[in-house]
């Protein structure tokens, strides 16, 4: 069994044993059930933003705890003021130390799209990361049947979720696009055997039509690397580690904002303000 398999099985369990506990009408109840959904497609794709989407994660199964202490309000509201355009929150508990507990306080002090980061299988999730004040959930290509995945986004569309679907090569790319998705992610790390290129994200680029908002994601330390990327075609980045890596994670996103809005300014994508 690949890491992938095991998280699949160990979230398996998990939604059966939470989906018995907690019933979807409970869910239902909350009050971010009645709030709108921020658009991470628009807040991602608009030029004036950095298209940086900052990842609070405590532990991965790759890297082992990343950072301990970091706490969820400090971060997420430093990540925004440094200049993020969105925020994702890991959910799962098992193999990366998250926990609803963190995207629901992400929630009650910022006002921006929220990706809820976690291995969705089942509508059971769909609903429950709507209960918590997501915006967007993430469908993994690797972890689901095309058909499968289709049928997810369109659950989460009907709740007014957006859609981020995550591909590693093109056979998943080709094989999962739909149109109910609203962002398409390459994940430079493979959640197989871990290893991490960013080639992977422009060798997949100019396969993802133009109608989804393209991201990449993960392995991005350097500002120059996003540029690339941008001229790439990418509107969006996905960075975790480098920013939790720090013992003040908001005090290295703003540093690398700084740096990758200099970079911006002299290339003429933005003008100085
Ligand atoms: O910490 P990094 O290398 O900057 O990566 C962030 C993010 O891309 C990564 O956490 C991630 C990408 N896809 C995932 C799917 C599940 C869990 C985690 C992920």
């Amino acid at each position: 069994m690949n890491i992938l398999d095991k998280i699949i099985a160990n979230k398996k369990q998990e939604v059966a044993e939470k989906s018995s506990l907690i019933p979807v009408k409970l869910l239902e109840r909350s009050i971010f059930f009645q709030s709108d959904v921020v658009s991470m497609k628009a807040y991602v794709s608009d030029p004036e933003r950095t298209g940086i989407i900052a990842e609070f994660k405590r532990k991965s199964p790759s890297k082992g705890v990343i950072n301990a202490s970091a706490k969820v309000e400090t971060t997420s509201i430093g990540y925004m003021q440094a200049g993020a355009s969105a925020l994702s929150i890991l959910t799962d508990q098992q193999f990366f130390g998250g926990n609803n507990e963190d995207l629901i306080q992400a929630r009650k002090f910022n006002f921006c799209p929220i990706l809820r980061k976690d291995f969705i299988i089942d509508e059971y999730q769909i609903i429950e990361a709507k209960s918590i004040g997501a915006d967007c959930i993430l469908l993994i290509a690797a972890a689901l049947e095309p058909k499968r995945l289709e049928e997810l986004a369109i659950f989460a569309k009907s709740l007014g979720l957006e859609v981020l679907m995550e591909v590693h090569d093109q056979e998943e790319l080709e094989s999962s696009l739909n149109d109910s998705l609203d962002l398409v992610g390459v994940n430079n790390r493979s959640l197989k055997t871990f290893d991490v290129s960013v080639d992977t994200s422009f060798d997949l680029v100019n396969k993802i039509p133009n109608q989804f908002v393209k991201i990449s994601e993960s392995g991005l330390s350097k500002p120059e690397t996003l540029l690339a990327l941008k001229k790439a075609g990418y509107s969006g980045f996905l960075i975790g580690e480098s920013f939790m890596r720090s013992s003040r994670p908001h005090q290295a996103a703003y540093n690398f904002m700084k740096a990758y809005n200099k970079a911006l300014i002299s290339e003429g994508f933005i003008q100085e303000k």
